[in-house]
């Protein structure tokens, strides 16, 4: 979905409200900015997350990801526009006492105490919300299960960023905010905090977070917003960025030197030879075609499919 194509906006004040049969984007943003003196952390970012689904922020650094999602958690006040998170205000004190119990967040950098263990901690932020998840099954499924009873001060930055992911979850919140929640994890880690947000979606959870993974985000969000100096420069599906922005699928292969006769477009390094297209399947009956009339074998080749990361490359480029 894209951010504001169902979102009527109401005048300066007014609470947001939904028609009939409109379901509620569990997160709502409308024109939200941050200003520190005269420098601008966040422009102008409007979008609205269905429930259930698992939406990215990404960006450059600086962009605003961050400041974006602590407005939204309630943890930094918008200078200008609005935000509703579940129909609450996360900027209204009395609206924030009732919606912090009902969200998730794991903070980029925690201020946990380091003399706490992961258990207590765990059990603390849980006894905040009137309902709440089993700590163990969360903790198996972040591989911290024989970390429950060492102190936070002892664990290695990786370890201490999943048991972050933990704390925000044992609350059984209906929304969590997560930034950058697989930084500084190692693969295997990854592997199992993806697999956790997709079962959170599966179980009706909405997902808002930050990355800069960008072959994870591929697999699992939903719906991602690139964010450039404090604005929104794409909304949509991942795919739908791929299928934008116009990267070519680049099959190379190599060919002997006494080769002469090239396929059209065909770009060549030596032995090394390249060729791009929009259409990796045309593109591959292209050169089969090539290969056997000239009876020149396609040695080595490789075929590069235009993924997120390209895409996102092509998007902010080296403009920022
Ligand atoms: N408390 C603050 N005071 C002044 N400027 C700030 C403050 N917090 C953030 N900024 C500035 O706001 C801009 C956006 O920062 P933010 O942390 O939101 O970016 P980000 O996209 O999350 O970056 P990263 O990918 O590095 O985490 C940056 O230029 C940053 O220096």
């Amino acid at each position: 979905m894209t951010t504001e194509n169902h979102v009527r906006r109401p005048a300066q004040g007014e609470p947001r409200t939904f028609a009939k049969g409109e379901a509620s984007p569990a997160v709502w943003a409308q024109h939200l900015g941050k200003t520190y003196g005269a420098a601008s952390a966040v422009a102008d970012v409007s979008f609205a997350v269905d429930p259930g689904t698992i939406v990215a922020l990404l960006g450059p650094n600086g962009a605003g990801k961050t400041t974006t999602i602590e407005m939204l958690e309630g943890h930094r006040t918008p200078s200008t526009g609005r935000a509703q998170v579940l129909g609450l205000d996360p900027s209204n004190p009395r609206e924030f006492r009732k919606l912090r119990r009902r969200i998730g967040v794991a903070l980029q950098v925690s201020g946990f105490e380091s003399a706490l263990t992961v258990r207590d901690v765990a059990r603390r932020q849980r006894s905040y919300y009137t309902k709440g998840w089993a700590i163990e099954p969360i903790a198996e499924a972040l591989s911290l299960t024989d970390k429950l009873d060492k102190k936070l001060g002892s664990l290695s930055v990786g370890t201490r960023h999943r048991a972050d992911i933990l704390f925000a979850l044992v609350g059984a919140p209906e929304v969590v905010f997560l930034d950058e929640p697989t930084a500084g994890l190692d693969p295997v880690s990854r592997r199992e905090a993806l697999s956790l947000l997709r079962s959170l979606r599966d179980a009706g959870v909405t997902v808002v977070l930050t990355s800069h993974q960008l072959d994870e985000i591929q697999e699992v969000a939903d719906t991602i917003h690139v964010l450039r100096a404090g604005e929104i420069v794409f909304s949509g599906a991942p795919q739908a960025l791929v299928d934008v922005s116009g990267v070519k699928t680049v099959a190379t292969f190599s060919v002997a030197s006494d080769v002469r006769t090239l396929p059209e477009g065909a770009q060549r390094a030596g032995n090394r030879i390249e060729v791009s297209a929009d259409d990796s399947e045309a593109l591959i009956q292209t050169l089969r075609i090539w290969s056997e009339a000239e009876q020149v074998p396609l040695a080595g080749l490789s075929i590069h499919e235009p993924n997120l990361d390209d895409a996102y490359v092509e998007l902010i480029g080296g403009t920022v």
